[in-house]
């Protein structure tokens, strides 16, 4: 099991056209946290400034004991599962998640038994030639998820990524997702807008207000 990392952010700010955000607190390692907050409050902003696609202007973002600020995002402890799941499309499966070991795809024969096993774990054994353009909305889930697995990351940041989903398929997905945090202990940072699935999947709930956090629970 790897080590739990909370993820503290010192006082960070940061102005966005208009909108001016300033995230003070602490998010707890080696637990599920879910996000929450109306549309527009800066969830999504909260995620890149961890992932290090935002830079904050002040403060400090720091993940177990290290601090994020000026390290680039490919070389921060985190892994991501978005939406629309970020996978290369015209490629295939097996390729898109050797990506996630290594972008210039050097893979061993143990990262690809490992690539294999996480195939196998999400449910999706037989699917690595298959184009990611030619699969559904649950097998991509599917298959950003496999990816997250083989990263092996203590960080795992999740914006709304079952938004797409039918009920079914969604439930079956968070059940996989607090398997996988039970098995690493990483830390889950989960923006979501469905107060039942917080309840079944959350620790922790992180309410997001004009930019800035306004309840912790
Ligand atoms: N690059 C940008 N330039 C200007 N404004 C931005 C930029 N990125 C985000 N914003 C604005 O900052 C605010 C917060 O955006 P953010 O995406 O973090 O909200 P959110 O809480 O995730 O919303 P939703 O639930 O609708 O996805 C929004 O008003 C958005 O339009």
């Amino acid at each position: 099991m790897m080590k739990s990392a909370d993820i503290a952010l010192e006082n960070v700010t940061l102005t966005l056209g208009e909108n001016r955000f300033n995230f003070d607190g602490i998010i707890a390692g080696g637990a599920i946290n879910a996000v929450t907050g109306r549309s527009g409050s800066g969830k999504t902003t909260l995620v890149n400034l961890i992932a290090g696609f935002e830079a904050p202007s002040t403060g400090r973002i720091i993940i177990g004991d290290k601090v994020m600020n000026g390290i680039h995002i490919a070389d921060r402890p985190v892994t991501l599962v978005f939406q629309d799941n970020n996978l290369f499309a015209h490629l295939d499966i097996f390729t898109n998640i050797g990506l996630g070991i290594d972008p210039a795809l050097k893979l061993s024969p143990d990262d690809k038994a490992r690539i294999s096993k996480a195939l196998e774990r999400v449910g999706l054994k037989g699917f690595e030639k298959r184009k990611v353009a030619s699969l559904s909305g649950g097998e991509r889930q599917r298959a950003a998820f496999a990816r997250a697995l083989v990263r092996n990351r203590p960080v795992l940041l999740l914006d709304e990524p079952f938004a797409a989903l039918d009920p079914d398929t969604r439930a079956e997905m968070g059940a996989l997702l607090v398997e996988l945090h039970r098995e690493t202990g990483n830390t889950v940072v989960m923006v979501s807008h469905e107060p039942d699935e917080m309840d079944r999947l959350a620790d922790h709930r992180l309410v997001i207000e004009h930019g800035r956090f306004s309840a912790r629970y």
